[in-house]
């Protein structure tokens, strides 16, 4: 028997990546986002924009729909790029947004940061259930690694030597942001609890 159908809502192949390995055990039908397109992220929260993309796919396509919003707090940078951390500097790939990043921190000794991911299932009638997760650690003076995506080849988490990009998606997944959000949301739906439960992790 197939599980039931849910849309991923994101462009993002890192992170269709780590949501269907995170996923896997509920035995789910992830489908792509298809003909849909997801509206601006207008939103001054993780929480806000994670809604507009997950409503916006789950009203399209009549499914369930799932949608991720995160970004990198420098803690230097006053918590900057946060949910601004796609269009960082208006440079236009994740490689020239790391090298955006590393000049802003040239000699800053402070080099602390962290990721935040909120992760929002939306029904189509409107009902959402949202889930957050956080990781710390430090940014590198250059990159390392060729895993992942965005910062991950510039971000050590705390009690790591790597960089989240000399990680397998794996080993990433259990300390990440997103793999605490996600680890929330199946620990919700794995015993076919009610579907309209709500659970936030710090
Ligand atoms: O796990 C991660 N590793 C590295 N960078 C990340 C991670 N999570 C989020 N980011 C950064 O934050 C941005 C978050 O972007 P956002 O969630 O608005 O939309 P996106 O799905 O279009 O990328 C990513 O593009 C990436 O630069
Ligand atoms: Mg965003």
């Amino acid at each position: 028997m197939k599980g039931k159908q849910v849309v991923v809502a994101t462009g993002n192949a890192g992170k269709v990546r780590e949501i269907e390995q995170a996923l896997a055990g509920l035995g789910w039908q992830l489908t792509a986002l298809g003909a849909v397109t997801l509206p601006e992220e207008t939103g001054a929260t993780y929480e806000e924009n994670a809604a507009l993309k997950a409503c916006a796919a789950a009203v399209a396509s009549g499914l369930p729909a799932l949608a991720d919003d995160s970004g990198l707090e420098v803690e230097a940078l006053d918590g900057q790029p946060g949910v601004y951390s796609a269009r960082f500097g208006n440079r236009p790939n994740d490689q020239e947004r790391n090298l955006y990043l590393l000049e802003k921190l040239r000699g800053a000794t402070n080099r602390r940061a962290r990721f935040v991911s909120v992760v929002i299932l939306a029904y189509p009638d409107g009902h959402l259930e949202t889930y957050r997760g956080e990781m710390s650690g430090q940014l590198l003076e250059g990159p390392r690694g060729e895993n992942g995506f965005g910062y991950d080849p510039l971000f050590v988490p705390d009690g790591e030597t790597r960089s989240l990009a000399e990680m397998t998606v794996e080993e990433k997944r259990a300390i990440s942001h997103r793999g605490r959000a996600l680890a929330a949301l199946q620990a919700a739906h794995q015993h076919g609890l009610p579907s309209r439960q709500v659970s936030v992790m710090e």
